[in-house]
C-alpha cells in the first residue's frame, strides 16, 4: 500500500512536470501491445485462409494486411522512440529542477540539518548516479504495457475457454503474491541498508569534493578514506549477495510456475487440434493463434514480475528524493504585510531558541531594543549566539519561544519576499558565484556600469583592481567555466561582498565578520568609512576586532547565549569588571589600541 501510495505521488509530480511525456507513454505502451495482439490474431486468418478456400484476392488482402500493419507499427515506434527519448530528457531535466528549486526555497533549517543534508545528497545521487528516474519511468510504461498485453492476450484465449482463463489468472494471482511479498522484503532491505549506505556515500563523496582535498593531502588522509571506502563497500557487497540470493530463488520459483503455467496452455490447445473432448476442434490457423497468444502471455507475465521489481527498486532509490521534495518550503511560513523603506525599530523579545534535534538553547530570553539608523555591534566568544542570533532576525530559524518585531509587527506577520528585500547581509561564509564582478555586486544580470556601482568599488577600495583588470567590471569571478577568469583573494572578494550588501541598498544592513580576511590597512579605511558607507541605514555589526565597537552607538554583549550588557563603548569601558572591558583591554594590548 505504501509503495502504491510513493508510485502515486511520483506519478503526480511527473504528470505536473511534463503531461505530454506521460501521455506519450501511454500512447507508446497501447501500440506496443498492438502490435503484439495483431501479430497474433491476422496470422490465424491468412493461415486458415491457405489451408482452406486458398482465394487469391483474400491472401492477398491478409498478406498485405500483416505486412502494412508491420511497416506502419515500425515507423511509429521510431518516430516515437526519439520522441520519448526527448521527452525523458526533458522530464529528468524538469525533475532536477523542482529538486534544485526546492533546495533554494526549502525552510533553510532543513539546510543546517545534517540528516537532511544527507538526504539531499542520497536524492540527487539517486538521480544522478543511480539513474532512478529514468529506470522507474521505464519500469511503470513496461509495467502498463505488459498488462495492457496480458488483458488482450487473456480475452483471446477467452474465446477459446474460460476454464483456461481462470487457471491462467489464479497463476498470475499467485505470481503476483510471490512478487508482492518480496517486495515487502525488498522495502525492508533498502531501509536496513541506509546507515551503511550513507557512511559509504559520505566518504565516497569526500574523494569527489575539491574543498576537502588540501586536508587529505597535507594530512595524509587518502588511505584512511580509501580503506573506509573499502570497508563500507564489502559491507554493502556482503548485504547485496543476500538480497541477490533471495531474488534468484524468488525468480527461479516464478519461473517455473510460468514453465508450468505454459505447458497447461500448450497442451490444451493441441488437444483442442486433435480432440473435441473438451470443446469443439478447432483450425490449424486457430492453433498457431492461441499458441502464440500462450506463448507471449507466459513471456509477458515474466517480463510484467521483472518490471515490477524494477519499479518497486527504483521507488525505494528515489525515496529520499520524495521525501525531500515534499519538505515544508521557508514562504510557507509567511504573512502578507509589506514592509516599509524604512527601519524604525527592531525589538527582540524574550527570545529563545534551540537548534533542531539539540537540547540546548543558543539563545535563552533575549530581550534588545535598536532604533532605526543606530550602529549595533554584537560582541561574544566564540559560540556565543552571535550569528545565530541574526540567523532568526533574517528569518532563517524561527525562535522557539518569544518574538521578534520589526517596525512593531512580528516579522512573521511581513511577506517574505518584502521582508528579505529589506535586509543586506554579509554573512562570515558569504558566497561569490561564477558571474561578472559587476554582476556579483548588483545580483542582476542586465546591470549597467552605473554611477552607484563605480562609487561603490572606490568606497571597499575596489578600484585599483578592477582597473587593472582587462575586462574591468565585466571580468568572470573564478576559472570553473573560463580559463580567463579572475581569482581574488579572500579580502578582494570579502570587499567585493561588502559592495554588493551595500548596492542592495537595503535600510538594515548586517555584517557578521566582514573584515576577518581585510589586511590592517583596508580593515582600518573600511572601518574610518564606515558610517558614510552604511550611511543613515541601521546596522549591525559582529566582529572579534574590538576597534570595530568604537565606531558604533551600543555594544550588544552575548555570554552563552544571554544578554549581559548593552551599552555604548565609553560606558561600558566604565565597568573594569566587564568581559567587555576584558575582551577590548586584551586585545587592545596586542593592536595598541586607545584605552578610551
Ligand atoms: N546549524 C547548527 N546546528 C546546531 N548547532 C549549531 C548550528 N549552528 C551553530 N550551532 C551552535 O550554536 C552555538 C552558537 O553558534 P553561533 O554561530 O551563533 O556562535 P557565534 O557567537 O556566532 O560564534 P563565532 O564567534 O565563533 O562565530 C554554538 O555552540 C554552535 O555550536
Amino acid at each position: 500500500m505504501k509503495q502504491l501510495k510513493k508510485m502515486k505521488s511520483f506519478l503526480s509530480i511527473s504528470w505536473k512536470a511534463s503531461p505530454s511525456y506521460i501521455i506519450l507513454l501511454l500512447v507508446n505502451a497501447l501500440l506496443e501491445s498492438a502490435r503484439i495482439v495483431v501479430n497474433i490474431i491476422l496470422p490465424k486468418y491468412l493461415i486458415d485462409e491457405l489451408l482452406g478456400n486458398k482465394d487469391p484476392q483474400m491472401l492477398l488482402i491478409l498478406g498485405s494486411a500483416i505486412v502494412l500493419s508491420n511497416v506502419i507499427f515500425k515507423l511509429i515506434e521510431n518516430i516515437m522512440k526519439k520522441q520519448l527519448t526527448i521527452g525523458r530528457i526533458k522530464l529528468e531535466e524538469k525533475m532536477s529542477q523542482i529538486m534544485a528549486n526546492k533546495i533554494m526555497n526549502v525552510d533553510f533549517s532543513y539546510l543546517e540539518n545534517p540528516y537532511y543534508l544527507d538526504l539531499k545528497e542520497r536524492a540527487v545521487f539517486a538521480i544522478n548516479n543511480q539513474l532512478a528516474l529514468e529506470n522507474i519511468i521505464v519500469g511503470i510504461t513496461n509495467t502498463i504495457r505488459d498488462l495492457i498485453t496480458i488483458i488482450s492476450l487473456l480475452i483471446i484465449l477467452f474465446s477459446l475457454s474460460w476454464v483456461l482463463v481462470v487457471f491462467l489468472l489464479l497463476t498470475i494471482g499467485l505470481n503476483l503474491w510471490i512478487y508482492s511479498s518480496f517486495a515487502n522484503y525488498q522495502q525492508e532491505f533498502f531501509q536496513s541498508i541506509i546507515p551503511i549506505n550513507r557512511k559509504y556515500g559520505y566518504y565516497m563523496g569526500l574523494g569527489f569534493q575539491d574543498k576537502p582535498q588540501k586536508d587529505i593531502r597535507l594530512y595524509n588522509m587518502g588511505q584512511m578514506l580509501t580503506q573506509r571506502v573499502i570497508e563500507y563497500n564489502k559491507d554493502l557487497m556482503d548485504e547485496f549477495q543476500v538480497f541477490y540470493n533471495r531474488l534468484g530463488k524468488i525468480e527461479g520459483l516464478y519461473n517455473v510456475i510460468n514453465v508450468l503455467q505454459a505447458s497447461i496452455a500448450y497442451g490444451y490447445v493441441g488437444l483442442r487440434v486433435i480432440s473435441d473432448k473438451f470443446g469443439p476442434n478447432i483450425s490449424i490457423g486457430s492453433f498457431t493463434m492461441y499458441v502464440n497468444a500462450a506463448i507471449n502471455f507466459s513471456q509477458t507475465t515474466t517480463k510484467l514480475g521483472e518490471n515490477i521489481t524494477l519499479t518497486f527498486q527504483m521507488l525505494q532509490y528515489l525515496d529520499p528524493f520524495m521525501e525531500f521534495i515534499s519538505l515544508p518550503e521557508t514562504k510557507e511560513y509567511s504573512g502578507n504585510l509589506k514592509m516599509e523603506d524604512e527601519i524604525k525599530s527592531i525589538s527582540f523579545k524574550n527570545v529563545s531558541f534551540k537548534y533542531p534535534g539539540s537540547d540546548k538553547y543558543v539563545l535563552e530570553d533575549i530581550s534588545f531594543d535598536i532604533k532605526g539608523g543606530e550602529k549595533i555591534s554584537i560582541v561574544g566568544l566564540n559560540g556565543a549566539g552571535k550569528t545565530t542570533l541574526i540567523k532568526l532576525l533574517c528569518r532563517l530559524y524561527e525562535p522557539d519561544s518569544g518574538e521578534i518585531f520589526v517596525n512593531g509587527h512580528n516579522i512573521y506577520d511581513y511577506e517574505y519576499e518584502s521582508y528579505m528585500g529589506k535586509i543586506a547581509v554579509i554573512f562570515q561564509d558569504y558566497k561569490l558565484f561564477a558571474f561578472t564582478v559587476g554582476e556579483n555586486i548588483s545580483c542582476n544580470e542586465g546591470y549597467k556600469e552605473d554611477k552607484k556601482i563605480m562609487d561603490l568599488i572606490e568606497e571597499v577600495g575596489l578600484k585599483e583592481k578592477i582597473d587593472s583588470l582587462p575586462n574591468g567590471l565585466d571580468s568572470l569571478m573564478g576559472k570553473a567555466y573560463d580559463d580567463k577568469g579572475i581569482e581574488l583573494s579572500g579580502g578582494e572578494s570579502q570587499k567585493i561582498a561588502i559592495a554588493r550588501a551595500l548596492y542592495k541598498d537595503a535600510p538594515l544592513i548586517i555584517l557578521d565578520e566582514p573584515t576577518s580576511a581585510l589586511d590592517p590597512l583596508a580593515e582600518a579605511e573600511i572601518y574610518e568609512h564606515f558610517n558614510t558607507l552604511v550611511k543613515g541605514k541601521t546596522a549591525i555589526y559582529i566582529s572579534h576586532r574590538m576597534s570595530s565597537s568604537v565606531f558604533c552607538d551600543r555594544i550588544l554583549l552575548i555570554e552563552d547565549g544571554k544578554v549581559v550588557d548593552y551599552d555604548s563603548h565609553a560606558n561600558l569601558m566604565e565597568k573594569k569588571d566587564s568581559l567587555y572591558y576584558k575582551l577590548f583591554t586584551t586585545q587592545a594590548k596586542n593592536y595598541q589600541l586607545d584605552i578610551a
